[in-house]
């Protein structure tokens, strides 16, 4: 026993000498999660004038309420603060409304995960704790049963319809009017107000010109982010969540001038921060206090805009359609060709889903989601033509580094997996 637990002991003293050093590593981050695309932080900086339209647009929830039925459109860049925005005023609003005595609720649909007008509502009724049954309600039935929830407890509720272009385009105009429709007769519809957010007005172009004209009238324009705002907005964000002294204003500056709109960047916000995420990590990694700015390099090389601006439109995609996009992934790497033939993906497919303990999805299934990420040029696809055996559809990348893709489509598979998404 004391032989077989001293070589234990060694490996244990490995194990435990491994640990112990990890341990000691010098931290850099006091709060990883506040530096997280998710967290919404207590202050916007450089969003006040913003704030001040949106509390104006809905500034009757509080001294004439019912009096309408608010719908406002908030565009802007990717990464420009369009989602932070909608969920600071949601709580802000609500809480100081609460305060002067109105019951005013918020809540905030993801219509890239809710695509279709049934699960948008029934997304509303659960944030907003309507009792509605799971299943056996038409999407009208459920919105009318909502509306007499409110009615009932004399509640008013702000609605915010995130990444509102995805479910326009796949749900279409009529469901699009059923939610916006700007006839404020009934009184019962004015207990729900609205927050449309989109990338893009000219992306909703196919409303009725009522509707569209309407929420052009209540527009909220976000602009990209000035290097001077994104330092501002790095500062503000790494107190939060990084230790004094593992960065200096050199590091934050340097990302800012890389990211900032007047110095030719996209003035997108979750990049800086992703930069300054990954270069924290790595110095971290390496066992320093400090971020360098050759550690800041090394992340902007590593998040380059390619890899950012995918990562920016599969965030809330359905797993299996990160699934097949990582398969994508793997054998063009593992093949070193550049198009791949439908049929060779789907194998792939079926392996990865495997590795992963998720049961692979049919063949007409797998073909639609390939086309959705052609529909959001993740990937390109093109029909084989003649001298191909057969027709089939051929599909390839555009862009890379293609190890650093396969390593984020990864780490974002096992957290999807991890919270059941
Ligand atoms: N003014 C700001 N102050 C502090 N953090 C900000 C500010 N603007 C944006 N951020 C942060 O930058 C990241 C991106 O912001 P957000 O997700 O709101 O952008 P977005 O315009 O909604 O992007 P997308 O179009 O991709 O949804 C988030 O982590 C957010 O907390």
């Amino acid at each position: 026993m004391s032989e077989s637990f001293g070589v234990a002991s060694l490996e244990n003293k490995n194990t435990w000498k491994i640990i112990e050093e990890e341990l000691e590593k010098p931290s850099i981050f006091k709060s990883r999660e506040s530096l997280s695309p998710e967290y919404i932080p207590d202050q916007l900086p450089h969003r006040e004038k913003e704030l001040r339209e949106l509390t104006s647009y809905f500034k009757h929830l509080v001294t004439t309420p019912g009096s309408i039925s608010q719908r406002v459109l908030i565009t802007g860049r990717v990464g420009t603060g369009k989602t932070a925005l909608a969920k600071v005023f949601g709580r802000d609003f609500t809480r100081l409304a609460t305060e002067k005595g109105y019951k005013v609720r918020y809540a905030h649909v993801n219509c890239h995960r809710n695509r279709t007008l049934y699960n948008v509502i029934a997304d509303i009724g659960r944030q907003l704790d309507v009792p509605v049954p799971s299943r056996g309600l038409s999407s009208k039935e459920m919105y009318d049963l909502i509306l007499n929830y409110l009615d009932e407890r004399d509640e008013y509720a702000i609605i915010t319809l995130d990444e509102f272009h995805y479910f326009a385009n796949i749900s279409g105009p009529d469901a699009v009017y059923f939610i916006v429709r700007t006839y404020d007769a009934e009184e019962l519809f004015r207990r729900l107000n609205f927050i449309f957010i989109a990338i893009d007005p000219v992306k909703l172009g196919f409303l009725d010109p009522t509707t569209e004209g309407y929420l052009l009238r209540h527009l909220v324009k976000l602009n990209p982010y000035t290097s001077q705002q994104l330092f501002d907005i790095l500062k503000y964000r790494a107190e939060d969540s990084m230790y004094e002294g593992s960065y200096d204003d050199e590091v934050l500056r340097f990302i800012a001038d890389f990211e900032g709109w007047d110095k030719g960047g996209g003035g997108n916000a979750r990049h800086a921060l992703e930069i300054l995420h990954v270069a924290g990590s790595s110095a971290e990694a390496d066992g320093r206090s400090r971020i360098t700015i050759e550690d800041v390099r090394k992340a902007i090389m590593n998040t380059s805009r390619e890899i950012l601006s995918v990562s920016e439109a599969i965030r809330d995609s359905p797993i299996h359609e990160l699934l097949i996009l990582l398969s994508i992934v793997k054998l063009l790497r593992k093949t070193g060709r550049s198009e791949l033939k439908m049929g060779e993906v789907e194998e792939e497919y079926n392996a990865v889903c495997e590795f992963y303990g998720e049961v692979p999805r049919r063949h007409t299934q797998v073909y639609e989601y390939v086309m959705n990420l052609s529909r959001t040029g993740i990937v390109q696809t093109r029909s084989s033509g003649k001298g191909q055996r057969g027709r089939s559809t051929l599909i390839t990348l555009p862009y890379g580094p293609l190890d650093v893709l396969e390593k984020y489509l990864d780490e974002l598979i096992r957290k999807k997996i991890q919270l059941g998404l």
